[in-house]
């Protein structure tokens, strides 16, 4: 349904790559329907066209040409570059062109004020997207039809697990999905470092917290149970786990993890409120 369509991508660093390996490795689109788009930095493009046969380019002649002619414009600038990004695109933008953002606390309305009504896909994905496994919260203005509005689907279902949210959640989205691979990689890197100065080497360690990690995932996925009644199950009454449990109890892990996620919504919020800002 969607292999002829055009995917313009308005910004090449990992977000977008995540995105686009997605996208290939599911055959949503083909190289030559992706196009990618960034700043200055040739090295850059030449790796993206290497590694992925795609065209990327930041010609100005030919990237305005894309962008108008793009059946998707996928905006993946940083939120301090979005208002140019999008100031520069409005004269090229046409009325049936879909725009999907992931940019992190950018709004709606914010993207209409710049450009005008138009069909905006409001997304958070993650960089697990690039391996198919992404955790992405999206939501929708009026203006997308039900076929764009398919397109998105599809678009975002190939590169994981998608979830509806109301505009209002996306921030919160962006605290516990859009940053959290990097809170399990914080804490993957926390435990191989316990472990290689209790004696292990670097690989031995590496090696049994990366499976360990893994394996706790698929596990919760694969028996449907919660984390709490497999926690429990690890934990022998008298044993090591509730030994270590209970340090970390006393470490207030738990109140940590929800201050650093109401940090980043908040961050989120704050990041969209200074673009809003700049108009
Ligand atoms: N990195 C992540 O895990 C995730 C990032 N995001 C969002 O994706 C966006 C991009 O993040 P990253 O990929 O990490 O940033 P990045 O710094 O790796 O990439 C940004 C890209 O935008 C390009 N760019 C900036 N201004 C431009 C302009 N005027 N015209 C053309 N290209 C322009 C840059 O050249 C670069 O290619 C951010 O808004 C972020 O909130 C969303 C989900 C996950
Ligand atoms: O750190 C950030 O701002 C972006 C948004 C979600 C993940 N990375």
């Amino acid at each position: 349904m969607s292999a002829h369509l055009t995917y313009c991508f308005y910004g090449a660093g990992s977000a977008a790559e995540a995105v686009v390996k997605g996208m290939l490795d599911k055959k949503i689109a083909l190289p030559e329907h992706i196009q990618m788009i960034n700043r200055s930095n040739q090295e850059r493009l030449q790796e993206l066209k290497d590694r992925y046969n795609v065209h990327a380019s930041n010609e100005p002649e030919l990237t305005h040409e894309w962008l108008r002619t793009a059946d998707v414009i996928i905006l993946a600038m940083k939120p301090k570059d979005a208002v140019q990004a999008l100031q520069a695109l409005r004269p090229a933008l046409e009325s049936q062109t879909m725009l999907v953002s992931l940019i992190a606390g950018l709004s709606i309305a914010t993207i209409q004020r710049i450009v005008g009504p138009s069909s905006v896909v409001r997304t958070m994905p993650n960089t697990s997207s690039t391996i198919g496994l992404g955790a992405t919260g999206v939501c929708y203005s009026r203006e997308v039809s039900e076929e764009q509005y398919a397109i998105a689907r599809s678009m975002l279902g190939a590169i994981g697990i998608v979830t509806e949210v109301d505009e209002k959640d996306m921030d919160a989205i962006t605290g516990v999905s859009g940053s959290g691979p990097a809170y399990v990689y914080y804490i993957m890197e926390a435990l191989i470092e316990a472990a290689v100065s209790e004696g292990l080497t670097a690989e031995q360690a590496e090696s049994l917290v990366i499976q360990t990690v893994r394996g706790a995932a698929e596990m919760v996925r694969i028996t449907g149970e919660s984390p709490a009644v497999l926690r429990r199950k690890v934990t022998s009454p008298g044993g090591t786990t509730e030994a270590a449990l209970k340090v970390l109890q006393e470490c207030h892990v738990n109140e940590a993890m929800k201050a650093a996620v109401a940090h980043a919504r908040a961050r989120a919020a704050e990041m969209g409120e200074q673009i809003g800002s700049e108009l």
